[in-house]
């Protein structure tokens, strides 16, 4: 008789929970996940990542079709709602539910749909959705993957129909012609690209000093430029004071004594890990101030059998690092060699994209490392010429005595595809990390890939002369 119901016990559905799953699963282990809503995916299939990405994408094809002169007559108008779009975005969930839920049956993993709370660190009970009852399940390992929500400051009345958050503005059922967004951190700029792709006037306000600023200081420049260019009001160093709303509209009012109208509000400043609803003192683990929780670098709590992954750990608060996280956990806690979750791509959804990974000029030259910078316009490449897709730019900074790729740069189009190309030169080991690769290597005519080429090429070329 095994000593417990299963050897591993899951806490959430999201990238982080399903990779430990499988990962565990693969191995041989008696594996159950718990997941609070009906279907699985987490917030990353149902209000995060693919939600976003989607109507991102909708708006994309809008603004083609607006520009492109081959689909339409100058003048003509033409316009697409809010829900119309959003409608045709969603349709992705429902396909992203099916091919995760097929996951769980190949992999033998067995669900319960249900909120987990701990009863004590080997066993949880799980409040099932159909209400017929808890049931109650001892487990060896206890994975928490339970991931984050929108951050609620008491004061703002998110029950009102013109204030939302990165989850409600999912159900917003009419187009506004003004919106309000406040945080400029990932999610507000990317929101702040899919508003004004539609049309809709936005103020988007910023409580630092430049946006996204752990950004290559010149890709931030250019965000800045470009979502203005697009008619943003971008505001920054600004707090807000207090919200009000009425049938006629929403009222943010800063504490410069601005006071800024519109028709709808969306806060995107800040998450909170979904900690509070599991009972974390039967266990005796504390969340911090922001609801998440404390780890080691094996994933591992302070209670010895309980683990935690993905956003429920804080920074970086990405699908991309929770799926690698939930498999170096499972890696971990079979014995195996596990690789920590280190050196993760930023790929920021705006119009235009924005993808980097290494070291920014900011750092290097507070570190003191010659470096060299090359670059690429994309409006210099045949394939931006080609497809109209000129706005952007590829930046490679590299070590001036060794030709080590130090960082890797890009906006534009496709660029969170793009940065891949660099990603896997910087993770050479030795002198297979050097810019000689993008001068000594054939690229596809015409490619957006062949901006490498063309930035090594700059970038050689100037420390050649100096
Ligand atoms: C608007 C937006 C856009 C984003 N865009 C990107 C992007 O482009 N790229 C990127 O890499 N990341 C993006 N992210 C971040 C990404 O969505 C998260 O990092 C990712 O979803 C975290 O995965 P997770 O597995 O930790 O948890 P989640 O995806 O948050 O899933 C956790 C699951 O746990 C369940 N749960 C919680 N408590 C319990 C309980 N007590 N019992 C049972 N189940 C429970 C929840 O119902 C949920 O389904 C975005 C986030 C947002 C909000
Ligand atoms: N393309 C992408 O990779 C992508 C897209 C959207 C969101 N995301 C992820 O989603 C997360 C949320 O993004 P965001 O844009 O809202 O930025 P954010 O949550 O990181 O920060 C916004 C601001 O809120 C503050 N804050 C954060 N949590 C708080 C809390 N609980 N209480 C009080 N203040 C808090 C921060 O200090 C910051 O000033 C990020 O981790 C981001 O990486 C990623």
């Amino acid at each position: 008789m095994a000593k417990y119901d299963v050897d591993v016990l899951i806490i959430g559905s999201g990238p982080a929970g399903e990779s430990a799953a499988m990962a565990s699963a693969k191995a041989g282990k008696r594996v159950a996940v718990v997941e609070g809503r009906s279907t699985v995916g987490g917030n990353c299939a149902h209000k995060g990542t693919i939600p976003s990405k989607s109507l991102r994408h909708a708006v994309k094809q809008i603004i083609q079709f607006k520009t492109g002169n081959l689909f339409r007559e100058t003048g003509e108008t033409w316009r697409l709602t809010y829900p119309r779009v959003l409608a045709a975005a969603n349709a992705v969930i429902p396909k992203q539910v099916e091919l995760h839920t097929d996951f769980y049956v190949r992999n033998r993993v067995k669900l319960y749909s249900g909120f987990a709370s701990f009863i004590d660190e080997h066993t949880v009970s799980i409040a099932l959705l159909d209400g017929a009852r808890d049931e109650v399940i001892t487990a060896d390992k206890i994975i928490i993957a339970t991931g984050s929500r929108p951050y609620r400051p008491a004061d703002i009345d998110f029950e009102h129909s013109r204030i939302y958050d990165s989850d409600t503005i999912l159900e917003m059922a009419h187009s506004p012609r003004h919106i309000i967004l406040y945080g400029a951190g990932v999610i507000g700029c990317e929101y702040a690209s899919i508003f004004s792709g539609l049309g809709v006037k936005v103020d988007l306000i910023n409580n630092r000093d430049r946006l996204l600023s752990f950004l290559d200081d010149e890709i931030s420049d250019a965000l800045s430029y470009h979502l203005r260019d697009n008619g943003v009001r971008v505001r920054h160093s600004e707090t807000y004071e207090k919200i009000e709303a009425n049938e006629r509209g929403v009222t943010l009012y800063l504490e410069s004594g601005k006071r800024i109208t519109a028709d709808a509000l969306l806060w995107c400043n800040g998450r909170s890990g979904n900690t509070d609803k599991l009972n974390l003192q039967a266990i005796g683990l504390e969340p911090d101030h922001r609801g998440n929780l404390t780890v080691n670098e094996q994933y591992q709590t302070a209670v010895e059998n309980v683990y935690a992954v993905g956003d429920v750990v804080g920074w970086p608060s990405l699908a991309s690092a929770s799926f690698d996280q939930g498999r170096a956990l499972a890696a971990a806690i079979l014995g195996k060699p596990y690789q920590e979750v280190a050196g993760v791509p930023t790929g920021i959804y705006t119009l235009p994209e924005i993808s980097s990974i290494g070291k920014t000029e900011r750092e290097l030259t507070e570190a003191k490392v010659p470096y060299e910078v090359g670059r690429c316009l994309f409006k210099n490449t045949a394939r931006g010429q080609i497809s109209g897709e000129d706005v952007g730019m590829l930046k490679l900074l590299f070590h001036v005595d060794t030709g080590q790729l130090l960082g890797v740069h890009c906006f534009g189009a496709e660029a969170a595809e793009i940065v891949h190309i660099g990603q896997a030169i910087m993770s050479q080991p030795g002198e297979g990390n050097n810019i000689n690769f993008f001068l000594n290597t054939t690229f596809n005519y015409p490619t957006m890939a062949e901006a490498y080429r063309l930035a090594a090429l700059d970038g050689t070329n100037r420390t050649s002369r100096s």
